[in-house]
């Protein structure tokens, strides 16, 4: 589903960055992919290749077999991609409704945008919450609005960029639980984070040192 070959990416700035390496990775659907490695490794830096937000220097990335350099990112973000993020990125003057339907206001009709995000709002438990601003809603409750915000295209990719760094043990517990119920609906998730324990809810675990890509055995 996701394939990328020899894939490379470099910042060219002053100082150009190497970020990828020689990235060779095969990705089928429903997969969970956890990556681990240091700060600076380029963890991110493959997620955004995933999700469409950089393009490869060289190589080439295909999802359902499509070269997605070739094609039109910003529709492929929206139809294909879900993704979330450490600090939550939610808008704090809107309610914790109107979060998870802005991005998708500019293409659907408000009225059944509404109701598709009250239905995946009440999936999440955030039902009682539908009005609230994120400023008064618990870590985890800020984090369940932007999987909300994320899954309400129904993506058949979600990336997660150490989606339980700001959270604590229960809200870390919650949220895991919530992303394994995505990916038993067949969702695909990447996940990179720091933490052990999360790399281990996926069915593999990949390690990122200095921009290269490997297998990690867990003893
Ligand atoms: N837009 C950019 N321009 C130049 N260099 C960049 C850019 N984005 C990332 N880098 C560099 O690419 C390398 C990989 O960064 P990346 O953010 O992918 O690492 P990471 O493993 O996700 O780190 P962290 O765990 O700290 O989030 C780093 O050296 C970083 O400084």
């Amino acid at each position: 589903m996701i394939k990328i070959e020899n894939g490379q990416l470099i910042f060219q700035n002053q100082n150009p960055v190497h970020a990828l390496k020689n990235i060779n990775i095969n990705i089928n659907k429903g997969d969970w992919i956890s990556i681990l490695g240091p700060s600076g490794s380029g963890k991110t830096s493959l997620l955004n290749v995933i999700g469409g937000i950089e393009k490869l220097s060289e190589g080439t990335i295909k999802v359902f077999g499509e070269n997605i350099s070739k094609i039109d990112s910003q529709s492929y973000r929206r139809n294909t991609i879900g993704y979330i993020y450490q600090d939550f990125r939610l808008l704090n003057q809107f309610s914790v409704l109107e979060n998870v339907m802005l991005p998708q206001l500019p293409y659907q009709k408000r009225k059944a945008l509404e109701e598709s995000a009250k239905e995946v709002l009440i999936q999440l438990e955030m039902g009682h919450r539908l009005h609230h601003l994120p400023g008064e809603l618990s870590g985890g409750e800020q984090q369940r609005t932007a999987i909300a915000r994320a899954i309400l295209n129904r993506p058949s990719i979600l990336l997660c960029d150490e989606p339980t760094g700001n959270l604590d043990s229960i809200n870390r517990e919650n949220i895991m639980g919530v992303l394994t119920n995505l990916n038993k609906l067949n969702i695909t998730i990447i996940l990179v984070t720091h933490d052990l324990e999360v790399a281990k809810y996926g069915d593999r675990i990949l390690y990122m040192r200095d921009g290269v890509l490997q297998e990690k055995v867990i003893v």
